[in-house]
């Protein structure tokens, strides 16, 4: 199983010396805010200086002799699952007389608490003794990965859930989670499942512009479970789900222009000409309208409502707010293209903007996914029209960025692998005229020099993907929010032709980027940058929402650890 154990860090018990009460014989303990007492029978453990009884409250002497007790087992405190945990009385070693399980029990129910009360690192280490104490109790290995997400350690969850999957192939979450990171992981390993030729010649080559093979063979290995993923389809030739083209990383640099917002340093990517064809994005739509008539009707036959007047559409997505989706894993043509194109356009086209947003991947405080306040309202905003044609570098003058858009434009310029002829990034047919003057200077002043998009791609996982429906009669806009995830894209199925309003609306920006045109990638910081859906006033406004994290090995992430810790 995981090594959980390793990464439970309590911090050390604070002993508290304030005596400032008459319970001098009553031994002083430490802080224990950090974790409520969830001691049964309601018996209060008289422990002067625990402040993390929610349900006991207790001071004084009344459970003198418990807190006696308690302590010859444990040599801690009052008793408390923290401070037991600290003693390593709940280890379920035998020493402390309770059974491994009994103290796994204990450990949960801590755990359960501090998940309540988003204390996901204190949680993590309380799961992590549980773990100890019942090695075989795959749910713990579930949970620990639960709270592993939300401290933004995806790869880690992802090792519990294989792990626990490992002891329990049944257990009905492990398996959930299994389907839908296999599912969104396909793209990573071009040789298994997909019966698209053009993929599959196109993605060694994609591998290529990201670097060396290396990265292939690191992709490729290191999918997030162990068993093969499921086979997918492509759905025919004349679905719209067209062929996919490989997009070198040099011309995703170039289809792309980047905003930083102002004080937070985050930053916000969008393309100069859409990603996705006209055809691509109306098959998508097509499919997902296609599942919710489907949902409907199967209501309607089965006599229940179930779609909540939802038109068949999913609403459950964000636990706050509504939502308006259907996941990509739940439509087997969009899947299919979605890997396909992941492959070979969406995922250098991501790469290359985290890349000129000079870091993605810092992650401070690590936590994401949550809602912040009230939606954005539509007023409206000078700036969305101008989209996409707005100023992007805002480091035109700066030598310093004019450097680092020099080495960043020469890491995405790699040569690919395979034979695959990159094109000039400096093209002579510059499409439409809209291609940007080679030499601008690029990125932030003053950020530290971007990691290569060849090492963005290799680190590149999707966490989820929701088509998502704005109606302005129905959903019409979603808060202000951070994604559970590190990097997040909106992808517009459908034209503002076909509405009003709309647009992914940063707080950062104080304004939307509203494409006009379907088939535009809005790529940002997702985990970190407080966005929402700008309100839809007419018609309807689709887009495909994506959600990404960087991959870790077990062992950088150990190293990394190591460093924070210092
Ligand atoms: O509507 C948008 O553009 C934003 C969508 C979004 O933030 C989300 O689905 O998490
Ligand atoms: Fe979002």
């Amino acid at each position: 199983m995981a090594k959980l154990e390793e990464y439970a860090r309590f911090p050390p018990c604070a002993s508290d010396d304030d005596d400032d009460d008459d319970d001098d014989d009553v031994p002083t303990v430490g802080d224990c805010a950090a974790f409520y007492c969830l001691l049964e029978g309601g018996v209060g453990v008289g422990a002067k200086g625990c402040r993390g009884s929610k349900e006991n409250g207790v001071s004084g002497r009344r459970g003198e002799g418990k807190l006696a007790s308690l302590q010859s087992i444990g040599g801690c405190g009052c008793g408390c699952p923290k401070c037991l945990v600290e003693s390593g009385g709940l280890d379920g070693d035998g020493s402390e007389g309770m059974s491994g399980a009994g103290a796994a029990e204990r450990l949960l129910k801590a755990a359960q608490q501090a998940v309540d009360e988003d204390r996901f690192d204190d949680a993590f280490e309380a799961l992590s003794r549980a773990a100890r104490a019942a090695p075989d109790n795959s749910d713990i290995l579930y949970r620990a990965g639960v709270c592993a997400i939300n401290q933004g350690r995806w790869s880690r969850a992802l090792r519990l859930w294989r792990d626990g999957l490992a002891l329990s192939p049944d257990h009905p979450e492990l398996k959930r989670e299994a389907e839908k990171y296999q599912a969104l992981a396909f793209w990573l390993d071009p040789g298994k499942g997909d019966a698209n030729p053009d993929a599959r010649s196109s993605s060694g080559a994609l591998v290529g512009a990201a670097t060396d093979s290396s990265t292939a063979a690191a992709a490729a290995s290191s999918p997030p479970f162990s068993s093969p993923p499921p086979p997918l389809t492509t759905g025919g030739q004349d679905d719209g789900f067209t062929a996919t083209a490989l997009l070198p990383a040099g011309e995703a640099f170039d289809n792309l222009d980047v905003d930083f917002m102002t004080g937070h340093g985050e930053w916000v990517c969008s393309t100069r000409l859409p990603l996705l064809s006209a055809s691509e994005c109306s098959a998508i739509v097509n499919e997902a309208e296609e599942k919710a008539s489907a949902a409907v009707a199967a209501a309607a036959g089965g006599g229940g409502g179930g779609c909540g007047g939802s038109g068949g559409w999913g609403t459950s997505r964000h636990y706050a707010v509504p939502t308006t989706d259907v996941a990509v894993r739940e439509l087997p043509r969009t899947l299919a293209w979605f890997n396909r194109a992941m492959r070979t356009r969406i995922g250098p086209t991501v790469a290359v903007a985290a890349a000129l947003g000079g870091g993605v991947f810092e992650r401070p405080g690590r936590r994401s996914g949550s809602l912040k306040r009230s939606p954005p309202v539509a007023e409206p905003h000078a700036q969305d029209e101008d989209f996409p044609a707005r100023a992007v570098c805002s480091a035109a003058d700066s030598d310093e960025a004019a450097e680092s858009a020099e080495a960043l434009r020469a890491s995405a310029s790699v040569e690919p692998e395979n034979g695959q002829e990159r094109r000039q990034v400096e093209s002579d047919d510059d499409q439409e005229g809209q291609g940007r003057e080679a030499e601008e200077p690029r990125g932030r002043p003053g950020a530290p020099t971007p990691p290569p998009p060849a090492l963005m791609l290799r680190r590149l996982r999707v966490h989820d993907a929701f088509v998502v429906r704005y109606d302005a009669a129905a959903q019409r806009s979603l808060p202000l929010h951070t994604d559970q995830g590190e990097l997040s894209l909106t992808i517009s199925l459908n034209g503002t032709g076909e509405y009003e309003g709309g647009g992914t609306w940063f707080e950062g920006l104080g304004s939307a980027v509203r494409p006009e045109e379907a088939g535009h990638v809005v790529v940002f910081p997702g985990g970190r940058t407080v966005h929402g859906g700008r309100e839809v006033t007419r018609g309807v406004r689709y887009i495909l929402a994506v959600f990404l994290y960087e991959h870790w090995e077990e062992e950088e992430e150990e190293e990394e650890e190591e460093e924070e810790e210092e």
